[in-house]
């Protein structure tokens, strides 16, 4: 029989804010079973751009990532980020394990294609090293992935966290069943962005464009709901969003999506 799997991935909104962090690493610890932790930080990297005098562009909730911004997001999710959150895990007692996608080969990738955008060095994902995730689960170890994968050329590349923990949930459905977690500062999906009370319980597909062509999901919500159908169509059994109270599973206000 396969082994439960949690992916929980958490945004930048709740990264910056050092008690929302504590309050959700808390709970993420307290989580029973194999899990993996994917979080962003794409606003803490923002800010160090914007300290360092340069501009941050994004398309499409996606950012523009030319060789300075490379370093800045190395530096910001592979470091800072990552390691302050393994470290934080490891005083909860979750033997937690930093990785970048080059780290153990775990997330190889190509650099995306110039189609409309020039993203830069930004990558779409080609593969996943489940064994070895498999292999660090089994030993009972946390991964914890910041937003990057390479090219196996030696090229980093900048990857929306959302897409790195629907590609890790992919490609680790085959071995787990898998619950995919998108964690952020409101408890779901909401009819209207300003009232936190009109979250939509769940959303389908045919639910789902309606919702586009309504404009309801806008920003950073376009990529995050095209990663979660994107799972949902590859075999992924389960996918919420909301605030990290879902994570309690006495909270119930959070969004499902299915078929
Ligand atoms: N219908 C919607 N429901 C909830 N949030 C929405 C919606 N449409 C747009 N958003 C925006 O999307 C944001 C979440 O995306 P993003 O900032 O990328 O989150 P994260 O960094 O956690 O991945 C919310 O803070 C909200 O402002
Ligand atoms: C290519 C791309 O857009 N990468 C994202 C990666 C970080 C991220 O996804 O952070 P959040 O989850 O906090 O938004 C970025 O640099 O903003």
């Amino acid at each position: 029989m396969k082994e439960k799997l949690s992916i929980v991935k958490i945004g930048g909104n709740v990264i910056e804010n050092t008690s929302e962090l504590e309050k959700f690493l808390t709970l993420f610890s307290e989580l029973e079973g194999l899990k993996i932790l994917v979080h962003g930080g794409g606003k803490l990297a923002t800010q160090l751009a914007t300290k360092l005098g340069i501009k941050s562009k994004m398309v499409g909730g996606r950012r523009i990532t030319d060789a300075e911004t490379l370093d800045i997001i190395t530096m910001v999710y592979a470091g800072l980020t990552n390691k302050n959150i393994v470290a934080r895990l490891q005083a909860k007692n979750c033997n937690a394990i930093g990785l970048s996608g080059a780290d153990g080969n775990s997330i190889q990738a190509h650099k995306r294609p110039v189609k409309h955008v020039d993203y830069g060095f930004a990558g779409d994902i080609d593969s996943v090293n489940t064994a070895l995730l498999a292999h660090l689960l089994t030993l009972r170890l946390t991964p914890v992935f910041c937003a990057m994968s390479h090219d196996g050329k030696g090229q980093l590349l900048n990857t929306n966290a959302d897409t790195i923990a629907s590609e890790l949930a992919i490609g680790l459905g085959d071995i787990f069943v898998t619950t995919l977690y998108y964690c952020f500062e409101k408890p779901g999906v909401l009819l209207n962005v300003s009232d936190d009370t009109s979250v939509v319980k769940e959303i389908d597909t045919k639910k789902y464009k309606q919702l586009l062509a309504g404009g309801v999901i806008a920003d950073g919500m376009l990529p995050k709901l095209e990663n979660c159908f994107h799972a949902l169509n590859n075999k992924v059994d389960t996918v919420c969003l909301g605030n990290m109270d879902m994570l309690d599973k006495n909270d119930s206000m959070f969004t499902t999506l299915t078929l």
